[in-house]
């Protein structure tokens, strides 16, 4: 499903290279953890999946279902199931959250060919997927994560995973920020997804989501590259004695 091939990124404004020789196969059904120390390349590594223009390959390739995603622009990697939830989602002033959602979807419909949803299909689909995730339908009227709660902004990603429905779902530290009631609600939610033609790569700092939600492998990156992948294990190991051993192991 997604085969990351050496890969080499940097910062397009500077020059910085960031990811340095990156390998990582997730395979279709996969859920895969990407654990790490702060600023080993980690939330880089999910905006260039995504297609953010702010980096640059320089070397290696993404091979997506089989095909390059490099010279696709985001809203293409999203229309072809590419999904990003943000490690710090943005806020959008002035656009209701209902809005958004039908948009985003319809949009997708559109690139695929696909006929645009109703109004009253789309409010049924809104309606389930909220309500599994304990969002309101007050809070989707208002502003798109404008004075949302931390927790609230991840339920509203996972809200937006949910409806959209991505065969590549990419989750930046969803778990940060979440009471132990919204972090089940959330986990719920991503393995509610789980199926043998989707594939989930977790960013996370913390064994504890890997309790909810259970990686078939565990990868380490340190300085831009995976230098450890094992099982849920892996998770533990780490939770247990820190990176120092592995990556200099690694090294
Ligand atoms: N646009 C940018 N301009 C300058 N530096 C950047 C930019 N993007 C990433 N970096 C740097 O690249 C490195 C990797 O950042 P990244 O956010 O990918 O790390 P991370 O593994 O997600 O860290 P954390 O666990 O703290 O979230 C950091 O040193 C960061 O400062």
């Amino acid at each position: 499903m997604l085969e990351i091939r050496n890969l080499h990124a940097r910062i397009a404004e500077d020059g910085t290279e960031i990811i340095r020789g990156l390998d990582l196969t997730v395979k279709a059904g996969e859920i895969a953890a990407i654990m790490g120390p702060n600023g080993s390349g980690k939330s880089t590594l999910s905006y260039i999946l995504a297609g953010r223009e702010d980096y640059e390959v320089t070397e290696g390739d993404i091979i997506y279902n089989g095909e390059s995603v490099l010279e696709m622009d985001p809203a293409e990697r999203a229309a072809a199931g590419i999904f990003l939830a943000f490690q710090y989602p943005m806020e959008i002033p002035g656009v209701a959250t209902m809005q958004f959602l039908k948009v985003a979807m319809n949009e997708q419909r559109k690139a695929r060919g696909e006929p645009e949803l109703t109004t009253p299909d789309f409010i049924r689909l809104v309606k389930e997927a909220a309500g599994s995730l304990e969002i309101s339908m007050e809070m989707l009227k208002r502003p798109l994560n404008v004075g949302f709660s931390g927790g609230e902004k991840k339920r509203a990603e996972i809200l937006q995973m949910k409806l959209l429905e991505p065969k590549l779902c990419v989750l930046d530290e969803t778990d940060s920020g979440l009471d132990i009631d919204a972090l089940k609600i959330v986990a719920d939610g991503v393995n509610a997804l789980r199926s043998p033609d989707r594939a989930t790569v977790v960013i996370t700092h913390y064994q504890r989501l890997l309790e909810y939600i259970v990686p078939d492998s565990v990868h380490v990156l340190s300085k831009g590259r995976i230098v450890k992948s094992g099982d849920k294990a892996l998770a533990l190991e780490l939770e247990a004695n820190g990176y120092a051993n592995i990556i200099s192991e690694a090294a």
